[in-house]
């Protein structure tokens, strides 16, 4: 294992490797897209209930977040630019892992060019209001999906998942066992077998 791995909430799972080993509905909607390729989100969430077309709910999230923590943000899918090159500045000094937000932001180059990672359901120029502080640490709906602080957020170029802290460990181990299966039915196809007989999918008779 890498150092990434290694430091890695998620053991360096992916996404569907998650789904898959959780057997859950954790899968937020497809309409949550990292904001540059290759962005990998993970990290516990931090919960931030904001008010769509207004931001001020993140300038307070980046102080109150604890270090490695994701914000996960509500902002009611609203196609404003809440968040940017200038928070993301202030969420790297603070040690914040990334940003997972239903809703709209800009600056999408300067925030690559970062290397901060951004889920987003779009991509908004207009600017906000800020007047509405938020409130911290309760369950959002983002893409479709109840996140509570403590919830383990990944998320990658196939999408984002969230594990229910409760769940986690049990979905981790679940998804070790999942990839040790697949590298093994990898190397059997590269020996000539085929995923029909691996997965038995037709022993029924069809
Ligand atoms: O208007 C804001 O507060 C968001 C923004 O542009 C930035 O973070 O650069
Ligand atoms: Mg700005």
């Amino acid at each position: 294992m890498n150092d990434r791995v290694t430091d890695d909430p998620a053991r360096g799972h992916s996404s569907a490797t998650l789904l898959e080993a959780s057997r859950l509905g954790i899968a937020l909607t497809p309409d949550l897209r990292p904001l540059w390729a290759g962005a990998r989100l993970c990290g516990p969430a931090f919960t931030v209930q904001g008010a769509g077309g207004d931001n001020l709910a993140l300038h307070h999230a980046v102080l109150q977040a604890p270090p490695r923590s994701v914000l996960v943000a509500d902002l009611g899918g609203a196609r404003f630019g809440h968040w940017g090159e200038v928070l993301t500045v202030a969420a790297l000094h603070r040690g914040i892992a990334g940003l997972l937000i239903d809703g709209g932001v800009r600056d999408a180059a300067e925030i690559e060019a970062l290397g901060f990672p951004v889920f987003s359901r779009n991509n908004a120029i207009l600017g906000t209001r800020k007047d509405f502080r938020g409130v911290f640490g309760h369950p959002v709906t983002v893409g479709g999906i109840t996140v509570d602080t403590g919830d383990l957020v990944v998320g990658d170029a196939d999408g984002v998942v969230a594990l229910p802290s409760g769940g986690a460990e049990r979905i981790l181990d679940a998804a070790d066992a999942r990839v040790a299966h697949e590298t093994e039915l990898m190397a059997r196809l590269r020996e000539g077998r085929s995923t029909l007989e691996l997965y038995d999918f037709e022993a029924g008779g069809r």
